[in-house]
């Protein structure tokens, strides 16, 4: 751990929701707008440490939005405003001092659409730990297959490492992305819809994956599908038009919904 982490640990509020759950994300009164058309409005939300958080909610009500606001992915993005704050590990991630490339190594991202680079299996995944710096073979050997058994696709593919990630099937190119996502060692992974561009085996081997893996890391989701979100995640949240409605424990939040538009929502009304 470096100087900088030990810092923000001490520095971290206590605003952990339940028992001895640790927040390690903590939105406060988070506004966005894209122009004049206000995306996210006052949302407020701890997400705790090494738990599987899902995202829930109608098309355009945020999610990703939120999701994105997490890595600040949202940077770059023309004309957008964005007021409040997001505390990682209780640090302000919004302040100018943040190195946003320290930010991403610590939260990764993986997207909807499997997006390996146009290289070799090896490479995509040793492609972030030699951008920070790593050159030595053998440790990069080392990474890549730990990477790789990380993302529970290591016998899939060891051997055929040097051939193209862009040969292997949509299930197996986004194994390979979140193996990429943890060459790096991050702390939390965000995923975006990552199993809809799939297949039903193989979304079933990234819920497999996903329960693994929040053992090591915390884990926050985007998912429109209610059922994967009651398989795969501890804590749900429901947005709404921009505003997060309810949240709580996944078992809670399916069965005895406190808004009214939750139960709207999870039992069908609409969306
Ligand atoms: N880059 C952008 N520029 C302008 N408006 C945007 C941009 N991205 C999203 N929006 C708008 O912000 C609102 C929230 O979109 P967002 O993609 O976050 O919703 P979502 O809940 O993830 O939707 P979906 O489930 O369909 O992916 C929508 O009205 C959308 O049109």
């Amino acid at each position: 751990m470096d100087d900088n982490s030990i810092r923000l640990n001490k520095a971290q509020p206590d605003t952990s929701s339940a028992g001895t759950e640790q927040t390690i994300l903590a939105a406060k009164n988070l506004d966005l707008w894209y122009g004049q058309a206000q995306a996210l409005r006052n949302v407020s939300i701890d997400i705790p440490e090494k738990q599987v958080t899902a995202l829930i909610g109608p098309s355009g009500c945020g999610k990703s939005t939120f999701l994105k606001t997490l890595d600040r992915m949202n940077d770059l993005v023309p004309g957008i405003k964005i007021t409040g704050s997001v505390q990682y590990r209780g640090q302000e991630i919004y302040d100018p001092s943040v190195d946003v490339t320290w930010l991403r190594k610590q939260i990764g991202m993986v997207f909807q659409k499997p997006n390996p680079f146009p290289m070799s299996i090896y490479d995509n995944i040793a492609y972030g730990p030699r951008t920070h710096g790593i050159r030595n073979k053998s440790q990069l050997d080392d990474i890549v297959e730990k990477s790789l058994q990380g993302a529970a696709i290591w016998d899939e593919v060891k051997d055929r490492l040097k051939k193209s990630a862009l040969g292997l099937s949509g299930g197996q190119q986004q194994r390979i992305c979140i193996a990429r996502a943890l060459a790096v060692e991050p702390d939390i992974l965000l995923m975006d819809e990552a199993t809809s561009a799939l297949d039903p085996i193989s979304t079933s081997k990234i819920e497999d994956l996903i329960a693994d893996l929040k053992n090591q890391y915390t884990i926050v989701i985007v998912t429109h599908n209610m059922q994967q979100a009651t398989r795969v995640s501890d804590k749900c949240a429901f947005f709404l038009l921009g505003q997060l409605i309810e949240f709580g424990d996944t078992t809670q939040l399916f069965s005895m919904p406190k808004d009214k538009r939750t139960e709207d929502y999870i039992t069908g009304r609409f969306g």
